[in-house]
C-alpha cells in the first residue's frame, strides 16, 4: 500500500468513540489438551459464537513462516502486487472488500482452495521461481489448520452428541468444499494517533461460511460484539488460534436450529502497528442442501428457513454488503 493520501481516508468509515479498545479478558479458552474439552467448545459456541483454542497441535513455526512470506508480498511495490489482482473475487485487493461498496484500511490476498489434493486459486505472483517459499509456507499452513478445523468440528458434533461423529466435518472436508483462505495486511496509519480516532480496517459482519479459523500476529484490532451490542477488543495472541462459529452454523437456526451463536466482529485499523491476519474459512459444496439437522430440533418444530442449497446461499452473500443479513430471503 502506497503512502496515505487524506482522500484515501475520506473513504474509509472513522470510528469516533474513545472507550473502543477496552480488552475483553473473558473469551472463552478451549484447551484441546483437557478433558472435557467437547463440552467446553459447545459452551463456547452457545455462549459466544467465538472461542481461542489452544494446544491445538499446529506448530507455532508454520503460522511464522506464512506470516513473514506474507510481509515480504505486502512489502513489494504496488504496481507489483496489483499484477495479482483485482479479486473476482480472489486475487490480490486493495481497501475495497466484495463487490457492492464496502471499504477498509486493509489490502488482502484471497485464495479459492479445494480439497483433495489441497490446491488453491494461482495469482500471477506465485508463477515466479521466487515463490517457492510462499507456496510451501502456504501449502504447509493450509494442511495444519485443516486436521485441526476438522478436529474441532468432531469435538463439536461429541459435544452435541450428534451421530456420526462426522455430521460437521465431512460437510467442509469433502472434494467440492468451498474452502476460502485470506491473508489480510492492515498497514499501520500514524494520521489516527492526531486524530485520535480509529479507521475501519475490516468493516463489521458475521463471517458466512460454517467455521473460521483466525490467527494473527501480536497487533490489536480484532473486536467482537457481545449479545448487548457492545464492541470489546480481542487481546492478540499469536501463538493460538481464535474460531468464529459462524452464520450458517450459528443463531440462524439453520443447522443448529439456534443453539449456537455467531458473532459479529470487526477490525479497526492501528496508529502504532501493522496487523496480519490469516484465516481459513470453511464452507460445503455449492450443492449442499442447508437444513437443520433432524438431531436437533425439538418435537413438531420446523425450520424458519426454507431450505436452500450452499450455492444459491453464496450466490446471495456476494449481492450484499458487509453488514447484511445474508439469510433474509431465505425466511419462510
Ligand atoms: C461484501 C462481501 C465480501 C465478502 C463477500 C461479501 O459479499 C459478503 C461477505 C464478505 C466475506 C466476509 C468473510 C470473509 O472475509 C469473506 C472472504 C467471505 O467469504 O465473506 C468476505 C468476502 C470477500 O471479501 O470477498
Ligand atoms: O483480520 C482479522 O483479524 C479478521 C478479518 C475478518 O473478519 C475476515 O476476513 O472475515
Ligand atoms: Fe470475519
Amino acid at each position: 500500500m502506497v503512502v496515505l493520501a487524506d482522500e484515501a481516508l475520506d473513504q474509509i468509515p472513522l470510528i469516533r468513540s474513545p472507550k473502543l479498545g477496552a480488552n475483553f479478558s473473558d473469551i472463552p479458552v478451549v484447551d484441546l489438551s483437557m478433558p472435557g474439552s467437547a463440552e467446553a467448545l459447545v459452551g463456547a459456541c452457545e455462549e459466544v459464537g467465538f472461542f481461542k483454542v489452544v494446544n491445538h497441535g499446529v506448530p507455532v513455526e508454520l503460522a511464522e513462516r506464512l506470516e513473514a512470506e506474507a510481509i515480504k508480498f505486502f512489502a513489494l511495490p504496488q504496481l507489483d502486487k496489483e499484477k495479482s489482482g483485482p479479486p473476482n473475487p480472489f486475487g490480490y485487493g486493495n481497501k475495497t472488500i466484495g463487490l457492492n461498496g464496502d471499504v477498509g484500511w486493509v489490502e488482502y490476498l484471497l485464495f479459492a482452495i479445494t480439497s483433495a489434493p489441497l490446491s488453491y486459486t494461482s495469482m500471477s505472483f506465485l508463477e515466479e521461481p521466487s515463490a517457492r517459499s510462499f507456496r510451501s509456507a502456504l501449502k504447509e499452513y493450509l494442511q495444519a489448520v485443516r486436521n485441526l478445523a476438522s478436529d474441532l468440528l468432531r469435538l463439536m458434533a461429541e459435544g452435541l452428541k450428534i451421530e456420526p461423529i462426522d455430521a460437521f466435518s465431512r460437510l467442509v472436508m469433502g472434494e467440492q468444499s468451498d474452502g476460502i483462505f485470506r491473508l489480510n495486511h492492515y498497514p499501520k496509519c500514524p494520521i489516527l494517533e492526531k486524530l485520535n480516532c480509529s479507521l475501519t480496517g475490516f468493516g463489521e459482519h458475521t463471517d458466512p461460511q460454517i467455521i473460521s479459523v483466525l490467527r494473527s500476529n501480536s497487533s490489536t484490532g480484532l473486536q467482537i460484539s457481545l449479545k448487548d451490542g457492545t464492541w470489546v477488543a480481542v487481546p492478540p495472541d499469536q501463538e493460538s488460534f481464535f474460531i468464529n462459529i459462524v452464520y450458517v452454523m450459528a443463531g440462524t437456526q439453520v443447522l443448529t436450529n439456534g443453539r449456537f451463536r455467531s458473532v459479529r466482529h470487526r477490525v479497526l485499523a492501528n496508529g502504532l502497528k501493522s496487523r496480519v491476519s490469516m484465516i481459513y474459512f470453511f464452507g460445503p459444496p455449492p450443492a449442499e442442501r442447508i437444513a437443520p439437522l433432524p438431531q436437533l430440533m425439538g418435537e413438531g418444530e420446523q425450520s424458519k428457513y426454507r431450505e436452500f442449497t450452499w450455492g444459491e446461499y453464496k450466490k446471495a452473500s456476494y449481492k450484499s454488503r458487509l453488514s447484511d443479513d445474508r439469510l433474509g430471503q431465505f425466511e419462510k
